[in-house]
Formats: C-alpha cells, structure tokens, sequence
C-alpha cells in the first residue's frame, strides 16, 4: 500500500508555539505531523486537539511499554484522543501487544497500532550491552513478526530493514521508518539512517523526519524538497 502523503513531520520542541508556528506552515495534504514524548508530557492532549483541528492527521508516538492492562487503557485514551497512528514497543510482549488491539475493537475509526521494534538510535553492539547476542536485522525481523501475528498495523523500525521485512511480512503490514535523513545531512543521534528516496524505493510507507526539517531556514521548503527528491526517484 503506497500512501502519495509519507512523510510525518516530527514536532519535537519544547515550547508549544514552536510547534504551532511550524504546523501552520505546512499543508494537511502533504505530510502528517508526529506528536512524541516531549511535547505531549508539556502540553498533552489539548494541543493535539488544536493541531487536530487545523486539519493534520496525528501520529502520537508515546512508544507506550508496560503490563497488558496498563497499555489496554492507555491505548484507549489515545484513540478515543482521536489520534490517527500510536505506537507501543513490541518488546512488551505478545499479550500486551494483543491487550492494546483489544482497546481498539469495536471503534468506528480505530487508531492504526504500530509497535516499535529496535530503535533507530542504536545498532548491534548496542544489543550485545543489553544480552542480545544478535544482529540488529534479526532482532528487528524477531519483533517484527511478533507484531504482526498479534494484531498490530504495522512496525517502527529503520528503512535499513524494509527491504528483508518486506519479504517476511504480509504486504499491507505497514512500515513506519524514522532515521531518514538526505544526503549529507547530520545524523544527530541516529545510527542506522536512509535518504527518504531510499527509504521509499526499500518499502518504506511512512518516514519520519525530524530535525532535517524542523532545524531547516525554511521547513517548508525543505519538506517540499525531500518530496520532490522521492517523486525524482
Ligand atoms: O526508532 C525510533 C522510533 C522513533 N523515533 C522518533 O522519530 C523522530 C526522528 O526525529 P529526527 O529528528 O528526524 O531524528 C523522533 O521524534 C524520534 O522520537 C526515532 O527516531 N527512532
């Protein structure tokens, strides 16, 4: 499934009209905007509702890991929030995994559910510190196929494994990628990171992009560019 509207721009700021001043200059029709962690624990669901209502589909990604329970609630606070995409990792396990697709049966217009799989910040040695004697692919493949025989839409995970997990995974199984960055741009805390083109070519559906956007003179622009740079390819 190809959605022409990719890209989910990454409203990581601290102040709230940062975010605001940035989402009025985008269009609803050209991207979807990521509410996370920080600006959610600031300013909650109020500003969803107010970016909400400017018309932008929301991806909040609160990567919610806990007991069955607690993420059964939580996930339906989320959606009945109204949000378009949530996230929860997929290390909490199957039964927490089934435990928020519970929260959503039933929903008229459900939130898609996509749990992360290994974070883009960190590569194998990484793994190796945590116990897991294994490569950052075959944790993300291990992950990924847990998600999606417990019911989620889709994963997180980089566009570095789009290409492998598209070959394992049934082929509407969403692939939710940050850790893009163009060419020559700063990778920042990112370890395992794509151009959008490459990302998109790979089978990437939803790329992330934060601060190759949000830092630019002109996000605008820049956002317009990175379409462009994907239609080009
Ligand atoms: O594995 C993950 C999961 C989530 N993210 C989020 O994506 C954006 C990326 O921002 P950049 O500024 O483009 O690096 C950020 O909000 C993360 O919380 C991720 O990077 N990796």
């Amino acid at each position: 499934m190809k959605d022409s509207n990719c890209i989910i721009v990454a409203l990581d700021f601290e102040e709230r009209q940062q975010a605001l001043d940035l989402v009025r200059e985008l269009d609803p029709s050209q991207c979807r905007v990521k509410v996370g962690k920080e600006l959610f624990t600031r300013f909650g669901p109020d500003l969803v509702r107010e970016i909400q209502a400017l018309g932008f589909e929301i991806f909040l990604d609160l990567k919610f890991h806990d007991i069955p329970n607690t993420v059964n609630k939580a996930v339906r606070a989320a959606a009945e929030l109204g949000v378009w995409m949530l996230t929860l990792h997929a290390s909490g396990g199957a039964a927490m995994l089934q435990a928020a697709r519970d929260a959503v049966q039933g929903m008229d217009h459900p939130p898609l559910l996509v749990a992360v799989t290994v974070l883009t910040s960190l590569e194998s040695s990484d793994l190796a510190v945590q116990g897991i004697e294994r490569s950052v692919e075959e944790q993300v493949q291990r992950l990924a196929s847990l998600a999606q025989g417990n019911g989620m839409d889709g994963v997180v995970c980089s566009a570095a494994e789009a290409v492998s997990l598209r070959k394992l995974l049934s082929e509407n199984f969403l692939l939710v990628t940050p850790g893009i960055r163009p060419t020559g741009a700063n990778a920042d805390d990112q370890k395992r990171i794509v151009t959008p083109a490459d990302a998109v070519q790979s089978g990437s559906n939803y790329l992330v992009i934060g601060r190759p956007i949000t830092r630019a003179r002109d996000p605008h622009l820049k956002l317009s560019e990175i379409q462009a740079e994907i239609l080009a390819n």
